[in-house]
């Protein structure tokens, strides 16, 4: 593992996918504990795609899993596939699969987006608002005398944010109207460059609510993002570039998608430079 620091964020560098996953699910168990040691409870944000879904099998695995109070953590996602509940591509179903279903989480403290054979039909725009409404409500909620939450969106403890090769994060695409929104904390996305098309997504006011945003990702496809980012590329050219903490943006890799940035920014676990 090698560790620095840039105005994009810290980097950390895994020797490879398997040991990004296992040790970011281990980094996510001693975040969420230290914040309900604090706070009593935690929040975290969790995202779809490989390596999401890999760091909450390998948090199912831990033998240190139940420090965390699941019945004290509220979940809830930075986008969702807007497909029928049963679908397997919907990031609900393999969070739930994955970790959520085999742990004891307070089932009124998971908030899901709308699946397109719920409530709302296949209405993205309403899951949307619905989402949005949700947030705010957390927000009161969580809202204490001490830590104000500003705004409609609770400030989560942490959020997981994948990354796609072309700089997409969560479901803001690069140039699309998702990733002009300044305003609303929840939009539908339609069109998708990665399937399916249709998609519920927090947007960058939302995320930039997070205390920690965590951008994991793995693979030589992400190193081109990865390194644009690190070069102050602007959020509307490269979402992810818009992916930041309030408190911490940090960038957990693997080797493969560190590989084009500075070497000061990657020295190599268990390969020295060259
Ligand atoms: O619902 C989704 O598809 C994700 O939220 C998306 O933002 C994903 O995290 C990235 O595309 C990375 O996916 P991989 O880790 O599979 O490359």
């Amino acid at each position: 593992m090698s560790t620095s620091a840039s105005q994009a964020g810290d980097v950390v560098v895994h020797s490879d996918a398997a040991v990004l996953a296992a040790a970011t699910a281990a980094r996510l168990i001693t975040a969420l504990t230290d914040a309900q040691a604090a706070r009593g409870s935690a929040s975290v944000v969790l995202t779809g795609g490989g390596t999401g879904i890999a760091i909450l099998e390998q948090m199912r695995r831990s033998p240190a899993r139940d420090a965390v109070d699941w019945s004290r953590l509220d979940v809830f996602w930075g986008d969702e596939r807007f497909v029928p509940a049963g679908d397997p591509e919907r990031n609900e179903k393999q969070a739930r699969e994955a970790l959520l279903d085999h742990v004891p989480v307070d089932p009124a403290r998971v908030h899901a987006m709308a699946p397109s054979d719920g409530e709302f039909g296949d209405d993205p725009d309403a899951a949307a608002a619905a989402y949005a409404q949700a947030l705010a409500t957390a927000a009161e909620a969580t809202a204490t005398a001490t830590v104000a939450t500003a705004g409609d969106v609770p400030a989560f403890d942490v959020m997981l944010l994948g990354l796609g090769g072309e700089g997409h994060t969560a479901s803001i695409f690069p140039d699309t109207p998702a990733a002009h929104e300044a305003e609303r904390s929840v939009v539908a996305v339609r069109d998708c460059p990665k399937p399916p098309p249709t998609r519920v997504s927090l947007t960058f006011p939302a995320i930039r609510r997070a205390t920690e945003v965590w951008l994991v990702t793995a693979g030589a496809a992400k190193a081109d993002a990865v390194a644009a980012a690190h070069r102050g590329v602007g959020e509307v050219e490269l979402p992810v570039a818009g992916a930041r903490g309030t408190a911490r943006t940090l960038w957990l890799l693997d080797t493969e998608a560190a590989a084009e940035l500075p070497w000061s920014q990657r020295v190599q676990e268990n390969h020295p430079q060259a």
